[in-house]
């Protein structure tokens, strides 16, 4: 009988233990804040990429959740962690020490945040450290620092001060500069999360029937929790699309007509663009991004809109009929964001607003040129910072005497507190209260409506 040779001992590799269970979503999660943190990424795209990646490929629907939530919230309250965490550590976050800070940051924002029990929250957070070689010698530090967040999570929550304590330097002293006593308000709804407000084509108090939606003054409507979107009616018709209720109002204000020759500047991924399309204005959608613009595309087809695309810079858009009414939704900081991008606060600079506030200046000029006399343009920004906006303005109707202001009005966009003495509308992100006060809030935008002399 053959009997199989004996091979000589091969060196086993070391046995893989596999991951607690709940550690791969943490892992993720913290790898989403490092990534934002250390490397200034966009956190959207950060979670998208991890979460289409192999790690996350055999993870269930609760878990990806999870990690969309665990960084969300350690970015949104990066500034309140991370002083929780330094007072509770007497030499400061010690350097070249991995995961360590992204872990903790991570499993604090579980324990002060999260509806997940503190357990699993310090143990998960200390079995991400220890899988790291140049964290592991600080896991009994960080063992004592998140237990101790866990005992005092009542004191830490009632002492953040949101402007002080949960908003970067930059931005605090920026707020205060331009909005005094507003500042705080503002920090303080700049750390909730979004409502989801739909646009609708038509009929908006019919759709807040059948949405079971709460209808804003400003005409959007809000839907009173989150939810699948594609499951609920209206969807697959195309009859509503995602924009905050702020975000629809410039739109609004070009009162688009039927027919009309309306240029989007800056149009992707297209909630402005659906709006003039489905006043019927015949529109040119312009983005410089085409990866950008092939979302427009794919939003329109679902809304049935039609509309010209074109992936240019509009600094070089070449139109010599010109064009009835221009939508300039300018690249921006986006600083009124960030109830929807936290990370925004930590990835952007004022070097940022510089070159952002420049190419406005530049966008806005050559917004000036391709309208026809007698036309119509807004300017907007999802930003709260004067430069873009307010004093970009000014400054535009210094150097463009034949363009004039047509101030805006409390009727046309239903917040009266949100239209400025001169007749531009300015959104703060505590606008918009009602009773139901979870659901209050809108992102800070600034809009400005001019017109050509005719
Ligand atoms: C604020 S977003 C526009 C959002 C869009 N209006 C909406 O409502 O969905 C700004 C857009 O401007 C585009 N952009 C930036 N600089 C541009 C330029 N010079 N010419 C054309 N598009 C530009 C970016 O690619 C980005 O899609």
């Amino acid at each position: 009988m053959h009997r199989p040779s004996k091979r000589p001992d091969r060196p086993r590799p070391p046995a893989q233990a596999p991951d607690a269970p709940g550690l791969p979503a943490r892992k993720l999660a913290a790898e989403a804040v490092a990534a934002v943190l250390d490397e200034r990424r966009a956190l959207d795209e950060t979670l998208d990429r991890l979460l289409d990646g192999p790690r996350a490929s055999a993870m269930e629907d609760r878990d990806r959740a999870l990690v969309r939530a665990i960084a969300t919230v350690a970015i949104r309250h990066f500034g309140a962690i991370r002083k929780a965490l330094l007072a509770r550590m007497k030499s400061g976050m010690p350097a070249q020490s991995g995961v360590l800070a992204s872990a903790l940051a991570t499993g604090a924002a579980q324990l002060l945040w999260l509806d997940v029990p503190d357990h699993a929250a310090v143990d998960l957070a200390i079995r991400l450290i220890q899988s790291d070689r140049r964290a592991e010698r600080y896991a009994g530090l960080a063992n004592a620092v998140l237990r101790r967040i866990g005992r005092e999570k009542d004191a830490i929550l009632a002492a953040i001060d949101p402007l002080a304590d949960d908003t970067p330097e930059w931005l605090a002293k920026r707020w205060s500069a331009a909005y005094g006593a507003d500042a705080a308000r503002i920090a303080a709804a700049q750390g909730h999360e979004a409502s989801v407000d739909l646009t609708v084509k038509a009929d908006p108090q019919a759709w807040a029937a059948k949405l079971d939606a709460l209808a804003l003054p400003t005409g959007s409507l809000r839907l009173r929790q989150r939810t699948a979107l594609p499951e609920l009616p209206g969807y697959a018709e195309g009859a509503w699309w995602v924009q905050d209720a702020a975000a629809a109002m410039p739109a609004r204000l070009l009162a688009p007509k039927p027919g009309e020759r309306i240029a989007d500047l800056c149009a992707a991924p297209g909630g402005k663009t659906a709006q003039l399309a489905a006043a019927g204005a015949a529109v040119l959608a312009v983005d410089r991004s085409e990866p950008r613009l092939k979302r427009l595309r794919v939003n329109m087809e679902r809304l049935g809109l039609t509309v010209e695309t074109r992936a240019v810079d509009a600094l070089l858009l070449d139109e010599p009929d010109g064009f009835d009414a221009i939508l300039l939704d300018a690249p921006c900081t986006a600083t009124g964001t960030l109830r929807r991008h936290p990370d925004v606060a930590w990835t952007k600079d004022e070097a940022d607003l510089v070159k952002l506030a420049s190419l406005q200046t530049r966008l806005l000029d050559k917004a000036a040129t391709l309208l026809r006399p007698g036309g119509r343009l807004v300017y907007c920004v999802c930003s709260l910072e004067p430069e873009e906006g307010e004093k970009q303005v000014a400054a535009f109707l210094a150097r463009h005497p034949d363009c004039a202001r047509a101030p805006i009005t409390a009727e046309e966009v239903g917040v009266a507190e949100a239209v400025t003495p001169s007749g531009d509308l300015r959104t703060l992100p505590f606008m918009l209260p009602h009773d139901e006060s979870r659901l209050a809030g809108l992102d800070g935008f600034y809009a400005a409506r001019l017109v050509k002399e005719g």
